[in-house]
């Protein structure tokens, strides 16, 4: 059982205001991904939870109780949290078994006991029989699981995950997202991790929050932040995508010669988030340019120019010739809210 709130938390380093008025609530067992571009704050966030910073102004509080409240704060070795960081902090000189059991120190276990429980950790992370190898040996993927393994060991219910995936190649990203989804399931535990890869985060998580300049931008599942982002920045950083602006009235959008309707509120000029597969190529359409194309492996991932020089991106199923005109229709959008 761990549910974590943060209450208004703040956090300056000097003059510099990092994190702004962060209030958060985050169920136990959820799974919850920090997203934004490098220097938001999702770092320092972790770290507030983890004891490691302590908010300016602000409280921290697991499951109604106050972890830090700007005067007082309960250290990280007793707030029963496991981290894994990016780069590990693994024993270089010890086995894989070594560092597993590594938490379990001092607790007065019997031997059998440590072994039973590093066992099940490194079944869970699919690294069963790696026990008596040392961590040089092995890969980084390899290295990440035995981090997860000591994390897991002495059932933490609190894991924070730093850019987890960040020093993998994209095979292992993708077996380890597998990983951590098993665990989640398998563990009930509270997951939070920070990530500046959107793909990641709506992958993995059940909870997306997006951070930027030290702000909340939207908080929310997957879905909703993907389909119904709160602002420009949110439209502009998760998923592909284009804002164009047109002239909106009673849920239908006009440009050029087309009409199409839109989700959300507003009248008169907004700004409409077009997504790739929201477009296809119709005669008698809006005409455009073709300006790059790239093939997925589903289909062609296609820049196009409007006349007035803005740009959209579409999933075409057909491979249309760079520098040719087109006419494309729409078949939804959102209207960014201002
Ligand atoms: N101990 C510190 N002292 C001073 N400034 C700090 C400290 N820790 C972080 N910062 C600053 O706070 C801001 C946010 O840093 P943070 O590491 O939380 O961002 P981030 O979103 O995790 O970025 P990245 O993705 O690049 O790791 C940055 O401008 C950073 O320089």
């Amino acid at each position: 059982m761990t549910a974590v709130k943060l209450k208004a938390v703040s956090k300056s380093f000097g003059d510099s205001l990092v994190l702004n008025d962060i209030s958060l609530s985050l169920a136990t067992g959820s799974f919850t991904a920090l997203l934004g571009p490098s220097g938001c704050g999702k770092t320092t966030l972790l770290r507030l939870i983890a004891g490691f910073e302590q908010p300016s102004t602000g409280a921290v509080v697991f499951d109604g109780v106050t972890m830090a409240d700007g005067k007082h704060s309960v250290p990280p070795e007793k707030r029963s949290v496991g981290i894994v960081f990016q780069s590990y902090a693994l024993w270089p000189h010890m086995s894989v078994a070594g560092n597993v059991a590594y938490p379990l120190k001092g607790l007065g276990l019997s031997r059998e006991t440590i072994r039973a429980r590093v066992d099940e950790a490194l079944a869970m992370v699919a690294l069963r029989g790696f026990g008596d190898q040392h961590v040089d040996s092995l890969s980084g993927g390899q290295r990440q699981r035995v981090a997860l393994a000591r994390c897991l060991v002495n059932g933490t219910k609190l894991i924070l995950l730093d850019e987890p995936l960040a020093n993998l190649d994209v095979h292992l990203r993708a077996s380890m997202l597998d990983v951590f989804a098993d665990i989640h399931q398998r563990t009930g535990a509270t997951i939070v991790f920070v990530t500046h890869d959107q793909s990641e985060a709506l992958a993995l998580a059940d909870t997306v929050v997006v951070l930027d300049g030290g702000r909340i931008q939207q908080s929310g599942r997957p879905e909703t932040i993907y389909a119904e982002p709160a602002n420009a920045m949110v439209a502009g950083f998760v998923g592909d995508g284009r804002v164009i602006e047109a002239d909106v009235r009673g849920g239908m959008a006009r440009l050029g010669p087309i009409d199409f309707s839109v989700r959300g509120v507003g009248e008169g000029r907004q700004q409409l988030l077009v997504r790739p597969h929201a477009i296809r190529t119709t005669s008698d359409g809006l005409p455009v340019r073709v300006e790059r194309r790239r093939y997925s492996g589903t289909g062609y991932e296609t820049m196009l120019r409007l006349d007035d020089g803005a740009m959209l991106i579409a999933d075409l199923a057909e491979r249309v010739e760079i520098g040719s005109a087109i006419s494309i229709a729409i078949d939804d959008a959102w209207i960014v809210p201002r």
